[in-house]
């Protein structure tokens, strides 16, 4: 696969055009705030209530609502969240949505799966940090950046990849690197990664072996330590140095001990499991329940967010690591 640098890229095709980024959240805020400081002309689009407006404007952004944003805008990059884009989209945006203009996104979900279906005549990118947004800020802030992929679904005006690299760019995350992949690619990969590996599977390891360790008798605190503050660490080490150097920097103890039973954790039944959770994904299960969910209102979302909740891993993590001195208030 092609990865694109900052010396493979430049601002061309975007340093003239309007950039409406719909949203000031997560993502939002920061690819708005990089894009900016990068010298690009960017409004905000929100809605006149709520929350983010005076957060914009305080950031020192043009804040105007969702359609005034869509209408001036050569580029609409939105960024809410996925369950309210297609409503969104098709109240407040698809009536601007003249030819040659861009439609942006960074995730894939509502266009792969069909919830969204923009105009003929229409550009259709993706610009996705494959990071959370804080970081997206945090590290274009230090001079650097996070990877992240680019798409065209539709290329109308023959610019539509120069116009997503040059967004890229301006958010910092040429700098790190990115990859040009599919809409497809971009959606099933990105939701297996949050189910089965980074959000889904690594709460639940650390869940297990917390309860695990507190079941046996030992201090919540001394078990947060291990299964949750250094996960971090090791986590670190990998990003650095890939598996083979976190294996290297780590005790010959831990090397023998974590390779010789890791299978007895994630065993074949984990990676049976792995490959239904993709099936579901690939084949729009899960997006259609997810869909069900959000029209009657979550109700498993907010029971599951009650129950992570009252967790013990909530209420140690931020006390203890205060206790030592590990967080200020
Ligand atoms: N979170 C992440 O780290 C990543 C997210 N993405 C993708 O980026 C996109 C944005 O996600 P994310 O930044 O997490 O979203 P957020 O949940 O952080 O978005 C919040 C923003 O959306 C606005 N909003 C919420 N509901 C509505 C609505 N019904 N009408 C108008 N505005 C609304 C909020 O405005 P208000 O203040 O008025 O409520 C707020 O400005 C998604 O496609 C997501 O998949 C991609 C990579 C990483
Ligand atoms: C940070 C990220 O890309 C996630 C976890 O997939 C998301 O928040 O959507």
């Amino acid at each position: 696969m092609k990865v694109y640098y900052d010396q493979d890229t430049n601002l061309d095709a975007v340093k003239d055009k309007t950039i409406a980024v719909i949203g000031y959240g997560s993502q939002g805020r920061a690819q708005a705030l990089n894009m900016k400081d990068s010298g690009l002309n960017v409004i905000v689009g929100l809605r006149p209530n709520g929350a983010s407006w005076e957060k914009a404007k305080a950031d020192g952004h043009t804040v105007m609502t969702i359609e005034e944003a869509a209408e001036k805008a050569d580029v609409i990059h939105i960024l809410i969240p996925d369950e309210v884009q297609a409503d969104v989209y098709n109240k407040q945006i698809k009536q601007y949505l003249t030819e040659g203009k861009t439609l942006g996104f960074s995730h894939g979900y509502n266009i792969h799966y069909g919830y969204i279906v923009p105009p003929e005549g229409v550009n259709v990118i993706m610009v996705a940090p494959k990071s959370p947004g804080a970081m997206v800020r945090k590290t274009y802030e230090e001079g650097f950046g996070v990877p992240g992929l680019v798409c065209v679904e539709k290329d109308e005006t023959g610019d539509a990849l120069d116009i997503a690299l040059g967004m890229a760019k301006a958010e910092g995350l040429t700098r790190a690197g990115v990859i040009k992949t599919t809409f497809r690619e971009e959606t099933e990969t990105d939701l297996f990664g949050e189910q089965a590996v980074l959000c889904g599977g690594v709460t639940e390891l650390i869940k297990a072996g917390f309860e695990t360790l507190v079941e046996a008798g030992y201090a919540p605190e001394m078990a947060y330590f291990e299964t949750c503050n250094e996960l971090k660490l090791i986590v670190d080490l990998i990003y650095q140095k890939g598996l083979a150097g976190m294996w290297h920097d780590v005790s010959n103890t831990a090397e023998y001990g974590g390779i010789s039973r890791r299978e007895r954790v994630v065993n074949e039944e984990s990676r049976k499991a792995m490959k239904e959770i993709l099936k579901e994904i690939q084949d729009g299960r899960f997006a259609r329940e997810w869909a069900l969910e959000n029209i009657s209102g979550r109700p498993h979302l907010n029971a599951m967010r009650r129950l992570e909740n009252e967790h013990l891993l909530e209420t140690t993590g931020k006390k203890l690591r205060k206790m030592c001195g590990l967080e200020k208030d």
